[in-house]
């Protein structure tokens, strides 16, 4: 029945990119009610993990080999929650593989309304429904003083009606009391945690610039480039990937701190994107930054004398952008074990009805989870244009964006004044983080210009205190060419999207250099990563990654 397909694609990478509402109502390929499968994909997300809980121990999934997990949760919610049942003929199979096993389903159905202790289905729905708003995590909004043209920011708050300050984010999310509030971050320097109801777009200081809208996660990079670094040795600065110019913006405003006379010069390759960082650069007041419109940072030759100044470089490059939050919620179901995949179920990521990975005869139709990303279920508040719906990954994707991210932080190691380098994405994949942090350590060009991570003890005092790190999840004993050690690893900075941080999904590592290191030199630099081919042997130079 097109409903339930509809819904299983809209859920899964399969329903394209964007909101949840864009991927129903906008132009797509679903064939049924729009509007029909929004309510039935909002209220299998409230009651999913019951559901889940009476599909497996009614071992449901053994018996229908042609049910993918998130068809038999669909399917299930509406056989027992909807008043006119399964939304499909009588003798349609898909309502058939359900109804055949309505016995053991209603025992199990009862016995576990029964463990929650509700005397009637109703009641089961109330208490359902309060236990998905309990688990609910708001989200903050994000907002960076942009100290360049800031005037009088507690002013600013004082003349929204109701806005109190706040000392804890804690304080700031507690949405149940109706509270519109803020308080400074507790890590990056000059940024504010907002409330969800406080909208600032329509406040004169958020027009004039003085409040830039940035994720916390997104503030990262620039702080940890240059928020310990002596006036002394900061002279110019690269923003290799520059636009939209979140973070051109933020290092011209730490510059300015600083009392640095060093210009900003910020790369894109993109023509448009180029137009709006320019525009985004004058909005912000940040004079020291010198746009290089269309300009290809790979292009940029390291020995021309234009960058003999170039002590610092950020570089963010296109990634899968897994880590970005969806601006409205795509439920992640907690779906019910598949017998027929070793791999456990995922929410998002679960394939509909035609999972191009499967083989004849081996459980056709099944829906083995696929190992591509789609968006995170929470509400974000990426800055305008910086972060758009992110590209599924699959692995052949990850590896050429490992490739081109690599090179680009290798080119960004040969600039001859460089002394520090930061390397960020939007991604929650190891294979675009940790991993190319490895490769790097291990390139010749590292080990020849005497680049190291900057350990967590020498990072800035905000990202020393932040304490989620960068993660392996290979086994210690597996053998991998491109592991980091422990050391390597809390070097490395990860936010994870979703949780109690109130961030999007980020990684940031810094790369500081021994400026005695000799050219030619082979030293080890220490790292623990391990030789090997820095790029994989592979030049990919095309992939459009996210942007
Ligand atoms: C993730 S976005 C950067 C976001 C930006 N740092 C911010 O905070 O607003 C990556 C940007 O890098 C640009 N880009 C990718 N590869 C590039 C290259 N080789 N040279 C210059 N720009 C590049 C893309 O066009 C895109 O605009």
């Amino acid at each position: 029945m097109a409903l339930y397909y509809d819904a299983a694609s809209v859920l899964s990478s399969e329903g394209g990119q964007g909101s949840l509402k864009s991927r129903i109502y906008g132009p797509s390929t679903v064939k049924s009610n729009p509007t029909q499968i929004y309510a039935l994909i909002s209220e299998t997300a409230k009651r999913d993990v019951f559901l889940k809980d009476v599909l497996d121990r009614a071992g449901l999934l053994h018996d229908e080999p042609k049910l993918t997990p998130l068809l038999a949760l669909l399917l299930c919610h509406d056989h027992f929650f909807s008043k006119a049942g399964i939304a499909a003929p009588v003798k349609h199979p898909l309502r058939q593989s359900i109804e055949r096993h309505k016995a053991r389903l209603q025992s199990e159905f009862t016995r576990a309304r029964l463990r929650r202790k509700c005397a009637s289905v109703d009641a089961l729905k109330s208490s359902l429904d309060r236990e998905r708003a309990g688990l609910a995590r708001p989200h903050p909004r994000w907002a960076r003083v942009n100290t360049l043209v800031a005037q009088d920011v507690e002013a600013m708050f004082a003349s929204l009606p109701g806005c109190k300050r706040k000392l804890r984010l804690d304080d700031v999310l507690k949405v149940d009391q109706g509270t519109r509030s803020y308080c400074y971050d507790e890590h990056v320097p000059n940024l504010l945690a907002l409330s969800p109801g406080v909208d600032l777009t329509k406040t004169n200081a958020y027009r004039q610039g003085e409040l830039i809208l940035q994720d916390k996660a997104s503030c990262f990079p620039a702080y940890l480039l240059l928020g310990n670094e002596s006036k002394e040795n900061i002279g110019d600065v690269i923003d290799g990937c520059a636009a939209p110019g979140n973070k051109t913006t933020h290092l011209a405003a730490v510059i300015g701190e600083t009392g640095c006379t060093g210009k900003i010069i910020a790369c894109e390759r993109d023509g448009i994107r180029s137009k709006t960082l320019q525009s985004m650069v004058e909005k912000a007041n940040a004079d020291s930054v010198q746009v290089l419109a269309k300009q290809d940072f790979l292009a940029l030759d390291p020995a021309d004398a234009r960058f003999k100044g170039v002590t610092h470089l950020l570089l963010d490059p296109s990634c899968s952008g897994s880590g970005i939050l969806g601006r409205e919620d795509i439920p992640k179901l907690a779906l019910p074990e598949d017998p027929r995949t070793t791999m456990k179920p995922t929410t998002n990521g679960q394939p509909g009805s035609k999972s191009k990975k499967r083989k004849r005869g081996q459980g056709e139709g099944a829906g083995a989870p696929s190992s591509e990303e789609v968006p995170v279920a929470t509400t974000g508040n990426a800055a305008p244009d910086e972060e758009e719906a992110p590209v599924p990954a699959t692995e052949e994707r990850l590896q050429k964006l490992s490739n081109l991210q690599t090179r680009i932080v290798e080119h960004a190691m040969k600039f001859p004044a460089a002394r520090r380098i930061t390397y960020s994405t939007c991604s929650l994949h190891e294979q675009e983080n940790e991993v190319v942090v490895s490769r790097l350590l291990a390139s010749p060009i590292a080990q020849t210009h005497g680049w190291t991570v900057s350990p967590r003890s020498q990072q800035v005092d905000g990202m020393q205190r932040w304490k989620h790190r960068g993660v392996r999840s290979k086994p210690d004993d597996v053998d991998d060419q491109n592991k980091l050690n422990q050391e390597g690893l809390d070097a490395c900075i990860r936010c994870n999207p979703g949780d109690e941080e109130g961030t999007m999904g980020f990684f940031v590592c810094a790369f500081v250099r021994d400026l005695n290191t000799e050219e030619d030199s082979r030293g080890s630099n220490g790292s623990g990563a391990r030789n090997g081919d820095a790029n994989g042997g592979d030049r990919e130079e095309a992939w459009e990654g996210f942007d």
